[in-house]
C-alpha cells in the first residue's frame, strides 16, 4: 500500500501552510464558508496558495455555497481541489469541471456503496463524523471499523484525528488519506507547527497492514 496522504485543513495564515509544507503535508485545506472560525477570504487564500511549494495540493472547502460565490472564489484563488462538504448533489459537485472530493458526515445509515456510485466522478470520498447541525470541523471522531475497504473510490478519513490517535484510526480503516483540521491547533484556525510535525510523523510511521 502505497503512503497515507496527508491533509492539514483550517489553514489561515501562510506561516502554517509552510509549517504543513516542511513537515510532508500532501495538501492544504482552505475554509469558504463564513460560519466556520478558519474561514478565510479570497485575498488571504490567495496568498496562502501562492507561498506554496510544487507538489502540494490547495484545496477549498465549501459549504453548500452558491454557484456565484465559489465562482468568484475559482476566479480569485488558483484551487487544486475543491471540497464540497455541505449537502451538494453530484450535478452541483461537477458544474464547476475541477477535480473535487466529496466529504459526506458518517450517519449510522449511511449506504457508501451508494454514495459512491452517485458521486462516480468525485476524485475521493472524505468521511468525517457526523455531529447534528455542524457540517464538519467537530474534533469529534468515528467508529474508524466501519470505513469500507472495498469502494472504488479513495477514501479520506477525517474528525479529530491528532498525532496521538492518527496511527490506530489508519491501522482501522486503511484509508487513502487523513485530514486534520482541530488537532493540530493551538486556537481556531491558528496552527501549531509542532503538532502538524508530530501529525505528519504519527501518519508516516504508522504500521499499514
Ligand atoms: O474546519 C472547519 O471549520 C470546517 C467547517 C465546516 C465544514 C468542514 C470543516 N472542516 C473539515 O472537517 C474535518 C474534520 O475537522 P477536525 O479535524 O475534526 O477539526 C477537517 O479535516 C475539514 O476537512
Amino acid at each position: 500500500m502505497a503512503n497515507v496522504r496527508v491533509k492539514i485543513c483550517g489553514i489561515t495564515r501562510v506561516e502554517d501552510a509552510l509549517a504543513a509544507a516542511s513537515a510532508g503535508a500532501d495538501a492544504i485545506g482552505l475554509v469558504f464558508y463564513a460560519r466556520s472560525p478558519r474561514a478565510v477570504s479570497a485575498a488571504q487564500a490567495r496568498q496562502i496558495v501562492a507561498a506554496l511549494p510544487p507538489f502540494v495540493t490547495s484545496v477549498g472547502l465549501f459549504v453548500d455555497a452558491s454557484p456565484c460565490e465559489i465562482e468568484e472564489t475559482l476566479d480569485a484563488v488558483p484551487l487544486d481541489l475543491l471540497q464540497f462538504h455541505g449537502d451538494e448533489s453530484p450535478a452541483q459537485c461537477a458544474r464547476y469541471r475541477r477535480p473535487y472530493i466529496k466529504a459526506l458526515r458518517m450517519r449510522e445509515e449511511i449506504d457508501l456503496a451508494a454514495v459512491a456510485r452517485d458521486y462516480a466522478g468525485a476524485r475521493g470520498l472524505l468521511l468525517d463524523t457526523y455531529v447534528a447541525g455542524v457540517p464538519g470541523g467537530t474534533g469529534q471522531a468515528f467508529d474508524w471499523t466501519r470505513v469500507p475497504q472495498d469502494l472504488s473510490l479513495p477514501l479520506i478519513v477525517a474528525g479529530g484525528l491528532d498525532a496521538d490517535n492518527v496511527a490506530t484510526a489508519i491501522a482501522a480503516s486503511r484509508p487513502f488519506g487523513v485530514d486534520v483540521s482541530g488537532g493540530v491547533e493551538q486556537a481556531k484556525g491558528i496552527k501549531d507547527a509542532a503538532e502538524i510535525a508530530r501529525f505528519v510523523a504519527a501518519v508516516r510511521g504508522a504500521p499499514i497492514a
